[in-house]
C-alpha cells in the first residue's frame, strides 16, 4: 500500500503557505504607496492594477496550496503512525494481550495514536511557518514604524506571558481527560459485550447507573476545568486580536498629529499589527500542542514496551522427535500453583491425552506447550533444546494448537482455512474431507462467515482444526477438539483424523472429556489437583 510521502506534503505546505505570506506583505506595502500617490494627487495607472490583481490572484491561489496541505497532512499522518503501531502489535507477546483489554487497546488507537499522528505531521509546519511570519511581520513593523511597534511589543509580549501559563495548564488537563475517556471507553465495551448477560439478569439499570457514575463523577468534572481553561486562553486571544490593530491605529493617529504621520503608514501599520499578533499567539499554541505531543508519545511509549525479548533464535531444526515436559511448579501472576511435579516425555507417533477434572490445568499445560506462557520452573524441551530457543516462525512450521474455543475470522470458510496461503486442490479437498466440510463448504460457498454468524459451534471447531491441520506440523496439540460434535460426527472425525495423522506422520497431544478420543491415544497423562 503506498503512503503519500509526508515530508514532501510538509514542504509544499509551508512553501506555499510563505508565498502566501510574501504577497501579503506585498499587497499591504501595495496599498500604502497607492494611497500616498493618490493623497499627493497621483492617478492609478492600469499597471498598478496589474500589480494588484497579481498579488490577489496569488494570495488566493497560494491560499488554496497551503489550506490544501494543513487539511491532508493530519490524514497522512494519524494513518502512517496507526499502519506503525499496528505492526508492532501484531509482534507483540501473548503477556502483553494478558495486560491491556481490547477496549483499551481500540480507544488508544482512536484517540491518543490518532491525534498524536496527526499532531506530529502538522505540528513542525506550523511552528516554522508562524515563526517566519512572526520574524517577517517584526522586520516590517520595525521598519514601518519602530515607536509603535516598542509599545505594542510590550503589550503582545505581556499577554504572550499570560498564554504560556494558561497554554501548560491546559496540556496538563488534556492528558487527563484522555484518561478518563479510556476509562469510560472500557466500561461501554463491558456493557455492550456483556449485554446479553444483563439482559437475561435484567440488571440493565444497575450498568446505566455505573457508566453514568463514571461520567458525571470522573469525566465530565476534568472536561468542565478544560472548557474553564480554554475559555480565559480564547478571550485573551480574542482581546488581544481585536483590540491591538485599533490601538495601533488609534496611537499612530497620535503620531500623525504631533509629527506629521502619513495616512497610507498608518493604514499599513494597522495591517502589520493585526497579522502579527496571529503567530504570536499560534506559537503560544504550539507549546500546548508540544506539551500534549511529548506526554501522548511517552503513554504511548510506556504501553508498547516489549514485554518479553525475543530471545528465541534457532530458525532452522529437524521436525521434532521427542517433546520433554519437566515442570517443578507453575503458577499465573497472583494465583496459586495450578501444575507441580509433571515430568513426562512424548516420542513422535505417541499420540498422548491429557486427562484430568475441569480447572486442574490442562489448557495451561497446552500453552505451556506452545510457548505462550512460561517460568523458571518450568521446562519444555524439544529434541533436548529448551522451547525458549526457538522462533516463532519454527513453532508455526513445527507445532501448532487449537483452542479450546473456536476462532472464526470474518472470513469465507475457505480463507479461515487457509489465510492467504496457496494450497493444493487435492491438499484442499483432503482437508475438508478429513474434518467433514465438504457440505458446509457446499451451502456457504464464498460466503462470509463469523462464530456468531452462520456457523454452529460443532462446524466452527472442525473449520479451526482443518486450519491447523493442512499445515502438517510434526506436533498438533487438540484442546477439546470434539465437544461441541454429536456421536456419529465424533466417531467419523476420529477415524478420518487417524487416517491423516498417520499419513503425515503427526502427532497429536489432546485433551478431552470424551472417551471416544481413547482410540487416538497410546499414553494418558493424568493431572491431579493441588488442592
Ligand atoms: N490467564 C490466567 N490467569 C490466571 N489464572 C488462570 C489463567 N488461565 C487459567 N487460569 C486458572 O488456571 C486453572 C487451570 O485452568 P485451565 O483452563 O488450564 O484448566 P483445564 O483443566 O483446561 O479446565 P477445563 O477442562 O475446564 O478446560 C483454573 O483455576 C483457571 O482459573
Amino acid at each position: 500500500m503506498k503512503v503519500l510521502n509526508i515530508r514532501r506534503i510538509q514542504i509544499f505546505t509551508l512553501f506555499f503557505s510563505i508565498l502566501d505570506l510574501l504577497c501579503l506583505y506585498g499587497f499591504i506595502q501595495a496599498i500604502q504607496i497607492f494611497m500616498d500617490r493618490l493623497i499627493a494627487g497621483h492617478r492609478i495607472d492600469q499597471k498598478d492594477l496589474l500589480i494588484f490583481l497579481s498579488l490577489l490572484s496569488g494570495m488566493i491561489l497560494c491560499g488554496l496550496c497551503s489550506q490544501y496541505g494543513f487539511n491532508l497532512l493530519p490524514v497522512l499522518g494519524k494513518k502512517k503512525l496507526i499502519i506503525q503501531y499496528e505492526t508492532q502489535l501484531m509482534k507483540e507477546d501473548h503477556s502483553f494481550f494478558d495486560q491491556h483489554s481490547t477496549a483499551f487497546l481500540m480507544s488508544l488507537f482512536q484517540n491518543e495514536i490518532s491525534l498524536l499522528g496527526q499532531q506530529k505531521a502538522i505540528f513542525p509546519v506550523v511552528f516554522l511557518y508562524q515563526s517566519i511570519a512572526l520574524t517577517v511581520g517584526t522586520a516590517f513593523l520595525l521598519i514601518n514604524e519602530w515607536r509603535l511597534a516598542l509599545v505594542l511589543f510590550a503589550i503582545i509580549g505581556f499577554c504572550f506571558v499570560l498564554t504560556r501559563i494558561l497554554s501548560k495548564k491546559i496540556a496538563d488537563n488534556t492528558q487527563k481527560v484522555y484518561k478518563e475517556k479510556n476509562n469510560l471507553f472500557q466500561v461501554l465495551h463491558e456493557d455492550i459485550t456483556m449485554h446479553r448477560l444483563i439482559r437475561f439478569l435484567n440488571k440493565e439499570d444497575y450498568f446505566s447507573l455505573r457508566f453514568r457514575k463514571v461520567l458525571n463523577d470522573r469525566l465530565i468534572p476534568i472536561e468542565k476545568k478544560q472548557a474553564n481553561l480554554s475559555t480565559q486562553y480564547i478571550t485573551i486571544y480574542s482581546v488581544l486580536s481585536r483590540a491591538l490593530p485599533l490601538l495601533g491605529a488609534g496611537i499612530g493617529l497620535i503620531f500623525m498629529s504631533l509629527e506629521g504621520m502619513e495616512p497610507g503608514k498608518i493604514l499599513s501599520t494597522y495591517a502589520l499589527i493585526s497579522l502579527i499578533q496571529e503567530p504570536i499567539m499560534q506559537l503560544a499554541e504550539t507549546r500546548t500542542q508540544k506539551n500534549t505531543i511529548n506526554t501522548l508519545q511517552e503513554a504511548i511509549k510506556q504501553v508498547f514496551i516489549q514485554h518479553q525479548k525475543d530471545r528465541r533464535v534457532v530458525d532452522s531444526f529437524g521436525s521434532i522427535q521427542k517433546t520433554d515436559i519437566q515442570i517443578e511448579q507453575f503458577q499465573y501472576p497472583d494465583s496459586s500453583v495450578i501444575l507441580t511435579g509433571l515430568c513426562f516425555s512424548i516420542l513422535r507417533g505417541q499420540h498422548t491425552k491429557i486427562a484430568g477434572p475441569s480447572g486442574v490445568g490442562k489448557s495451561t499445560l497446552m500453552e505451556l506447550l506452545m510457548g505462550v506462557q512460561g517460568g523458571r520452573n518450568t521446562h519444555i524441551l524439544f529434541n533436548e533444546t529448551e522451547n525458549s530457543m526457538f522462533s516463532r516462525k519454527w513453532y508455526s512450521q513445527h507445532i501448532l494448537m487449537v483452542d479450546q474455543k473456536p476462532k472464526i475470522f470474518k472470513m469465507s470458510i475457505l480463507e479461515n482455512i487457509t489465510l492467504g496461503d496457496t494450497f493444493s486442490k487435492i491438499d484442499l479437498d483432503e482437508i475438508l474431507y478429513t474434518c467433514i466440510l465438504q457440505n458446509i463448504i457446499d451451502e456457504h460457498q464464498d460466503q462470509i462467515v463469523d462464530d456468531e454468524n452462520g456457523l454452529s459451534l460443532g462446524q466452527a471447531q472442525r473449520v479451526s482444526i482443518a486450519r491447523m491441520l493442512i499445515r502438517k506440523p510434526d506436533v498438533l496439540i487438540l484442546d477439546e477438539p470434539v465437544s461441541a460434535l454429536d456421536e456419529v460426527t465424533t466417531s467419523l472425525m476420529i477415524d478420518r483424523l487417524k487416517q491423516f495423522i498417520e499419513r503425515y506422520h503427526i502427532t497429536l497431544i489432546i485433551s478431552s472429556h470424551n472417551p471416544a478420543i481413547n482410540t487416538l491415544c497410546l499414553q494418558t497423562i493424568d493431572l491431579k489437583k493441588n488442592n
